[in-house]
């Protein structure tokens, strides 16, 4: 691999441009730097973050290849600035064993374009009922365990599941949703929903789980992750939970930072997902719990959907939507144009937090030299326009259609190779 020179670029968008040389994937020198037969790419003064880390991202493979593969999914991380992502568990098969999970990582190496870490399903087919073998799939390089898309409802089993994961190091990714409180839910429970004559999805079954279990953790001396917190209740919860002393870390995802459940009113499904879009009033939390550090980082949820499985009526439609290429914007939008984070602040949030919450010695490290060149370069100033039809993902579902938003990633590089540079993959 030639080495290759970033042109004047600002890492952390600090100080004036300089040129970074990446040799054998490592930052080999920051400053003015020469070097003969290298490629180069121009910087002109985009800001530089380590390489983004998804905690929580669905690539649908295998099972549903028709709404996303792993092979099209890593080239909408890849153009997204994602550097690793987590493909959670439910796919089907579901990836409750070693077999699905060495699949998974395999065919991630192969496409080659992010590190693609699977997602072990807590219990057996993410029924809820038995724990599935967190050992086994652990010493296969498992670290992050998740029945996302349900809820460890059940607190025997949840505490079990804690227990294992301290003797395995390994962490617990709870999708908190008390099931009997959402039987039927289909939106915020608030009054935008008993406008539209939706059922609510009330916020005391997301905040009642992340509650129990805050408490299981501490007492189990163990670790857990909280993911997508959508309300205030849960992010006051983090914040007494941290207190006490809990291992606990969550996740927010850039479409609760951004949209309310008044975009309900057109009864487009695009904006149907789990947990539900909330008021204003929450999203307006949730970016100070982010900007503060009760909520650790921002994880997409990337969800894609067949429009078959959308595009009908509210209640027929899947809850989810799509996340990898718009992530970096809505953050840029939400939380740096708002003034809540700077650059450091972003690199904590969609790289270093995610990287140290899962253990991956080698993503979320500081722009330095001898470090590993996983890289993303971002353009904040330039703004563009949403159309899920260009993007690489094979589903289109994006509830940001049309709208304009500002940052664009100039170039991806894993281990100081260019996976994506001027909005296409380099493979
Ligand atoms: N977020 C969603 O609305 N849907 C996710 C499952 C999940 O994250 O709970 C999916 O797999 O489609
Ligand atoms: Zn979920
Ligand atoms: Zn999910």
């Amino acid at each position: 691999m030639k080495p290759l020179i970033l042109k004047g670029v600002r890492p952390y968008g600090e100080g004036e441009p300089v040129d970074v040389l990446i040799r054998d994937g490592v930052i080999a020198a920051i400053g003015d730097v020469t070097e003969e037969d290298a490629e180069t790419v121009d910087g002109n003064g985009a800001v530089l973050l380590p390489g983004f880390v998804d905690l929580h991202t669905h690539l649908r493979e295998p099972g549903r290849e028709d709404t996303e593969t792993i092979a099209t999914g890593s080239a909408a991380a890849a153009l997204g600035g994602y550097t690793a992502v987590f493909a959670m568990a439910n796919t089907n098969p579901v990836a409750d064993n070693e077999v699905v999970v060495q699949h998974v990582a395999r065919r991630g190496r192969e496409v080659g374009l992010v590190d693609v870490h699977p997602v072990g399903a807590v219990t057996v087919g993410l029924e809820g009922v038995k724990l599935a073998e967190l050992g086994t799939m652990a010493k296969a390089g498992v670290r992050v365990f998740s029945d996302d898309g349900h809820c460890v409802h059940d607190p025997l089993i949840m505490r079990r599941a804690l227990e294992y994961s301290k003797a395995l190091d390994v962490v617990v990714a709870q999708h908190a949703e008390e099931p009997r409180l959402t039987v039927g839910a289909q939106a915020h429970e608030g009054e935008q929903a008993s406008r539209l004559g939706l059922q609510g999805w009330p916020a005391a079954a997301e905040e009642s789980i992340v509650a129990r279990d805050c408490l299981l953790a501490l007492h189990a001396g163990a670790r857990l992750h909280v993911c997508h917190v959508s309300t205030t209740g849960t992010a006051d919860v983090l914040k007494w939970a941290k207190a006490r002393g809990t291992q606990v870390s969550a996740e927010v995802t850039p479409h609760h930072l951004l949209l309310t459940d008044e975009r309900l009113a057109t009864y487009d499904p695009v904006n149907k997902v789990n947990p539900p879009l909330r008021t204003a009033g929450d999203a307006a939390e949730l970016r100070e719990a982010l900007a503060e550090g009760v909520i650790d980082c921002v994880a997409t949820d990337h969800a894609p959907h067949a429009v078959q499985d959308k595009d009908t009526e509210w209640s027929a439609a899947r809850p989810g939507m799509l996340g990898l290429q718009t992530a970096l914007s809505i953050v840029v939008e939400t939380m740096v144009r708002t003034g809540l984070l700077d650059w450091r602040g972003v690199a904590r949030v969609m790289s270093e937090r995610p990287a140290e919450i899962a253990g991956l010695p080698d993503q979320g490290r500081p722009i330095e030299v001898g470090e590993p060149a996983n890289l993303t370069l971002v353009d904040p100033d330039t703004t563009w326009t949403v159309r899920g039809a260009e993007f690489a993902s094979i589903a289109a579902n994006t509830p940001f259609e049309g709208m304009e938003l500002p940052g664009t990633v100039v170039a991806t590089l894993l281990r100081g190779r260019v996976t994506a540079v001027g909005g296409r993959i380099r493979s």
